[in-house]
């Protein structure tokens, strides 16, 4: 079976660790300590044995998946044949990553990037190895959907061997040129700015713009909920991103969101954004 890296063991570093054991892989997980990598094997290790109380999976199952599992530095990944990492949403950070891992893995290993947001051909950007954006969502080892992003200079064959690793786990590709937000976050990230519009000039209450896109659109969840589960930082960094990368006017942050992020009501994590979490 193929050997995978993962690099960044927070929340979708363990989704996507976990989508890869589940299906078989040798995956070796990285973060800037190795103790932290190994505390991310845990957390995935807590949920699966959480599946098996609830019969869903069986103990031989979970067990087979923690065998796949292990923590590493990066000289352990001179033998995998593909990287995926989702370390934190800074450039500079992605990219000396992939400098360090250039000199360490094989030259056929594949450089994929989670990224939200960034450009994966400035990613890319003086790295030898082949880099592709391979765009999870959260939870990754739940969530269907991967957004295949070839950069400027992505062989074909790179994009290739992505869709058929994301099938591997079960997952559905769907194939992106590069563009400021992909597809998903393009459409999903204005809409909740676009309902922080709505509140902010006093059209509707929280609760009756999330009934009315739950009921008027048969979302699952209404925007501003969804936005407290992001993270309405994660939500403004996007905002921003394709504000700049396109210049175009319509995707200005919301003043009210930029407002909330500042005064740290983050949503969800800091158990207060449109909602309060107490
Ligand atoms: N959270 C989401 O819903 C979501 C969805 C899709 C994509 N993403 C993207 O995935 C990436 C990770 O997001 P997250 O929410 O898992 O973040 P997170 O903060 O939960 O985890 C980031 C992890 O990376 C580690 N890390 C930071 N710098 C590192 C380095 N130089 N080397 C090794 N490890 C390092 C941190 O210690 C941490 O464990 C980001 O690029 C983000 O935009 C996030």
């Amino acid at each position: 079976m193929k050997n995978v890296g993962v690099i960044g063991a927070g929340t979708m570093g363990q989704g996507i660790a976990n989508a890869f054991a589940t299906a078989g892989y040798n995956v070796t997980v990285c973060d800037i300590k190795i103790e932290w990598a190994q505390n991310g094997i845990n957390k995935i290790g807590a949920k699966l044995d959480k599946l098996v109380s609830r019969e869903k999976i069986t103990a031989e199952k979970a067990e087979g998946i923690k065998a796949n599992l292990t923590a590493g530095e990066y000289k352990d990944l001179a033998d995998c044949d593909l990287i995926v990492e989702a370390v934190l949403e800074k450039m500079e950070i992605k990219k000396d990553l992939f400098k360090t891992l250039d000199e360490i893995c094989k030259e056929d290993c594949i450089f994929g990037t989670n990224t939200s947001s960034l450009s994966v051909t400035e990613i890319a950007n003086g790295i030898k190895h082949n880099v592709i954006g391979m765009h999870f969502f959260n939870p990754a080892d739940r969530m269907k959907l991967v957004e295949v992003i070839s950069g400027e200079n992505t062989p074909v064959e790179t994009k290739e061997a992505i869709i058929e690793y994301s099938k591997s786990l079960g997952k559905t590709p769907v194939e992106v040129a590069e563009g400021p937000g992909f597809v998903v976050n393009r459409i999903l990230i204005p809409m909740i700015n676009e309902a922080c519009f709505i509140y902010q000039e006093g059209l509707a209450s929280v609760e009756d713009i999330d009934t009315a896109m739950k009921l008027g659109a048969n979302h699952p969840m209404g925007p501003l909920a969804l936005g407290d589960l992001i993270g309405l930082d994660i939500v403004l960094d996007v905002m921003e991103v394709l504000y700049t990368e396109t210049g175009d006017p319509k995707y200005r942050p919301c003043t009210l969101l930029k407002k909330m992020v500042r005064a740290g009501k983050l949503g969800q994590k800091t158990k207060q954004g449109f909602y309060s979490y107490n």
